[in-house]
């Protein structure tokens, strides 16, 4: 509902989603909510203009195109670039209302002022609409829409106005600075700042158009409510009907920008955090991410608005050339204040307190200090307040200065310029026989954020390392779920006192030294340690849901059945964007050596966390030739060139998601006795070949209405596991076909642009969980543990694969000879030639979008 903004709410069944730019430049949007087709249908890849969103679906302006872009599900908006449109046909603004979306289109000059275009898609609206004179401000509610004209800054609408007299209502002579439509009403801001709104809905017979008095900077609507910024201070008043037991909007609160969805609206806070904030029902409620507070416009700030800038921030908001954030100016100072500056191109009005005239706390304390402040300046401190200043500019220079210097001098050694990231990821990184040394440096540690705890600390969390706190066991360690003093929940893993000491300090500080270099949204954050005597614990987020293991062969059948094929595919997709980062823009790379199911971990929302880093191996960027390792991960999962022929590289690890991609499809372990083959890679592989893709499909689920989505991942999971490494495709083919299988799966009807379930994010705060976690009252039951244990002895073989201990037919598999891998090449070529695409270089849009994205 409302105009295009950097934030839009959309609303449905599935419940309010929160979208939002990024404010760093990228124009990339972010999604948080529990309507999974929107928040995983986000794209992230895409670079955006401006947001606007409707009932289970949202749109953005394409920064590159000009063109809309959908994604989320509704019937009547076709997702992707919304159909039937004219070639090249680029956008100035759209609009969404519940079931259809509106643009004005930008025309040649010579046009603009006779007529305007506007064309519209959905529910009851599909169809091109010319207006006489320029047409600004197009506003959606929910089946009608309005817009202001230029020449006059008078209002119009269009579409059904049954329920709302919407268009009969809307007023001839009044002028507006710009328009929100609501469900059935509509809201403007007057010439002189005050509000004015018509029409309402005949059901609900509440007085939205009762606005207050007050001056507003901006309103939007939502269903059947509306609320505006204030301008003398920045706060958000909101006026109508509103559902019993709804979060009230926040008081003293200062916001930026505000958008509604039904009963749901958000705004961005007016401070450095940027940080979004909602009131109304349902949530979200957390929100981690900060939010572009306007949008870019390549036009100079006009009078009445001032250029945003942000002084905490380094990077500029908008990235093309000569745009800006402009802001409306705030009007009048508030009550016990004057008029210190006016607004001007680059700054808000500002206001000071009268201390003649204090009646608040407020005032008075600000009236006192300055007060005090005045007074030791004129005695005799001043001279020493002045030294007091230069040294602190010194001492400040100084410390900057070494800041400075040591992290050029780190740059310097880590060699992972764009350039060789590049190179890195096209040749999927291969490598020196000499493996990088890692010796983890506590002060490095310090550096990457990775906090120190006591024993005794990390005790008293798990309950003096309890039964009942254990939530796991692998092969060198336990892990038990813990409270830290400040209430946050976190799984701490606890290196097995082994007679090998060594080994267990060498797994320890492998995973201790990569996970405080990566970050990643998908990787699972370390966020301490302590090494004390013969003691190694590491502290991670804690993982509400557990590992993909438990979910797919857990002991509770009816976790299979709730993982359902989107969730199950989105996990895929997640998964592969964690080991792509590893392999591509992990600085130095990273290969995993240990994908499997009980290593993907499935956080409080759902999302997947590719964790278990002890077996990882870094590797320098700057080498040509595998790395020669001894073989070590999983049996089943582990990549038959790499422990045939001591090969390593980063297909080593596509091998290992091959399995795991069969494994979700099948529900079947990787290695299985109770089936007459119990080698997965051999059983599914013929099936898929034979395309009888329905015999390796978990019979626990009905097989989804989209099953050629499944089909082509099964494919993907054949390619997978080829033979050879160099014949199977890297991570970020892989992730790309996924997340289109995925998007047809979704039923969007555009499969070819890539939708991602969620976003690449570099830098992501490993702090943003601790709130939901906290919040977390899941614990472990004793199955849990018990499958944790059964994982381990009918599952896990001993990390360092001896030869003896391979299975039969992973021998068999061994012995294949080069023959029989051009022989199986050949019939795959055959079998699935119309599915050989799939995995093809990235079209150059792609390409484009990679690059926007990292
Ligand atoms: N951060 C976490 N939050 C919740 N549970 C976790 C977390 N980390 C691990 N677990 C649980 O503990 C189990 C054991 O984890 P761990 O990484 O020690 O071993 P593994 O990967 O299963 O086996 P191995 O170390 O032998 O490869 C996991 O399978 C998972 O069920």
């Amino acid at each position: 509902l409302g105009s295009m903004s950097s934030i839009a709410v959309s609303y449905g069944e599935n419940g309010p989603v929160f979208c939002a730019l990024v404010p760093d430049g990228s124009h990339l949007v972010r999604c948080f909510g529990t309507d999974a087709s929107i928040v995983y249908g986000a794209p992230s890849r895409l670079p955006m203009l401006s947001l606007t969103a409707g009932d289970s679906f949202a749109c953005g302006l394409l920064l590159d195109t000009n063109q809309p872009y959908c994604w989320g599900n509704n019937f009547y908006v076709e997702m992707g670039v919304p159909q039937p449109m004219e070639e090249g046909a680029a956008y100035s603004e759209i609009s969404a209302g519940d079931h259809h979306l509106c643009g004005i289109r930008k025309q040649h000059r010579r046009f603009q002022t006779s007529v305007s275009l506007i064309d519209c898609w959905g529910y009851n609206m599909t169809a091109s609409l010319k207006f006489n004179g320029e047409v600004t401000s197009i506003t959606a509610g929910s089946l009608f829409n309005c817009g202001i004209l230029v020449r006059n800054r008078t209002a119009f609408c269009w579409g059904d106005e049954t329920g709302s007299n919407i268009i009969s209502l809307t007023p001839r002579n009044l002028r507006f600075r710009s328009i929100s439509a609501g469900g059935y009403h509509v809201c403007g801001i007057l010439e002189n700042s005050r509000v004015f709104c018509w029409g309402k809905s005949l059901a609900v017979q509440e007085d939205v158009d009762l606005a207050p008095v007050d001056p507003m900077l901006s309103v939007v609507g939502g269903r059947f409510h509306a609320c505006g910024i204030k301008s003398v201070d920045h706060e958000v008043t909101c006026w109508g009907f509103w559902l019993k037991s709804s979060v009230p909007p926040p008081k003293n609160t200062k916001l930026y920008e505000i958008a509604a969805g039904d009963y749901f609206t958000c705004g961005v806070l007016a401070d450095s955090s940027l940080a979004p904030l909602c009131w109304g029902t349902d949530g979200p409620w957390s929100i981690p991410m900060a939010a572009s507070p306007g949008i870019c416009d390549s036009n100079p700030c006009g009078p009445g608005f001032f250029e945003f800038s942000h002084l905490n921030l380094p990077y500029k908001f908008c990235r093309p050339v000569n745009s800006r954030v402009c802001l409306p100016c705030s009007n009048d100072c508030p009550e016990e204040t004057y008029l210190l500056s006016s607004c001007n191109a680059t700054l808000d009005r500002k206001c000071q307190f009268n201390c003649t005239n204090c009646v608040s706390t407020e005032c008075s304390s600000f009236c006192l200090q300055k007060k005090s402040t005045t007074q030791n300046m004129s005695s005799l401190q001043l001279p020493i307040f002045i030294s007091e200043l230069v040294f602190g500019v010194v001492l400040v220079s100084s410390v900057s200065l070494v800041a400075c210097l040591y992290v050029r001098y780190k740059l310097q050694r880590c060699k992972c310029g764009a350039n060789e990231l590049k190179t890195v990821k096209n040749r999927s990184c291969s490598f020196h026989k000499e493996l990088v040394k890692i010796q983890p440096d506590l002060e490095e540690l310090k550096i990457h954020r990775a906090q120190m705890f006591t024993f005794e600390e990390l005790e008293k969390a798990t309950g003096g390392f309890s039964e009942e706190s254990q939530v796991g066991k692998g092969s060198f360690s336990c892990v038990f779920k813990g409270v830290l003093k400040d209430g946050t929940i976190v799984a701490v893993k606890r290196a097995i006192r082994a007679s090998d000491l060594k080994k267990n300090s060498k797994e320890f500080h492998t995973e201790l030294d990569l996970l405080s270099r990566l970050n990643h949204a998908h990787l699972l954050n370390l966020l301490g340690y302590c090494e004390e005597g013969g003691e190694r614990l590491l502290v991670y987020e804690f993982m509400a849901h557990g590992s993909l293991y438990q979910h797919l062969h857990g002991n509770e059948p009816s976790l299979k059945e709730r993982l359902d094929w989107v969730k199950r595919v989105t996990i895929a997709v997640q998964a592969a964007r964690g080991i792509e980062y590893l392999h591509g823009y992990a600085c130095p790379p990273v290969i995993h050596r240990d994908i499997k199911s009980s290593n993907i971990l499935i956080d409080e929302e759902h999302n997947a966390r590719v964790s278990d880093f002890g077996l990882s191996l870094l590797c320098p960027t700057d080498s040509s030739t595998p790395l020669s390792e001894l073989p070590a991960g999983t049996l089943g999962y582990l990549d038959p060139e790499y422990y045939r022929l001591h090969y390593l590289t980063t297909k080593s690890d596509v091998y290992s998601f091959g399995v795991l991609l069969l494994e979700i499809l099948s529900g079947r372990k990787a290695i299985d006795m109770h089936f007459e083959e119990g080698n997965i890679v051999e059983w599914a592989v013929p099936l898929i070949k034979a395309e009888n893709i329905t015999a390796i499909l978990d019979p626990v689920l009905k097989p989804p209405a989209e099953e050629e989505a499944l089909k082509k991942i099964a494919t993907i999971a054949c390619k997978c596991v080829r033979m050879r490494g160099k014949d199977r495709p890297s991570m970020d083919k892989v992730t790309t076909a996924l997340e289109r299988a995925l998007a047809l799966l979704m039923g969007s009807p555009c499969n070819d642009q890539p939708i991602l379930p969620t976003e690449v994010v570099l830098g992501s705060s490993r702090l943003h969980k601790k709130a939901s976690q906290r919040s977390s009252a899941q614990s472990y039951s004793e199955t849990d543990m018990i499958d944790a244990e059964d994982q381990r002895i009918e599952y896990r073989a001993p990390s360092w694969i001896t030869f003896p201990s391979v299975t039969s037919s992973q021998r068999r598999k061994s012995s294949v000879s080069e023959g029989d891998v051009e022989a199986v090449k050949n019939a795959e070529g055959r079998s699935l030639r119309c599915l050989e695409e799939e995995i093809g270089p990235a079209s150059p849009h792609e390409e484009l979008f990679l690059q926007h994205n990292f």
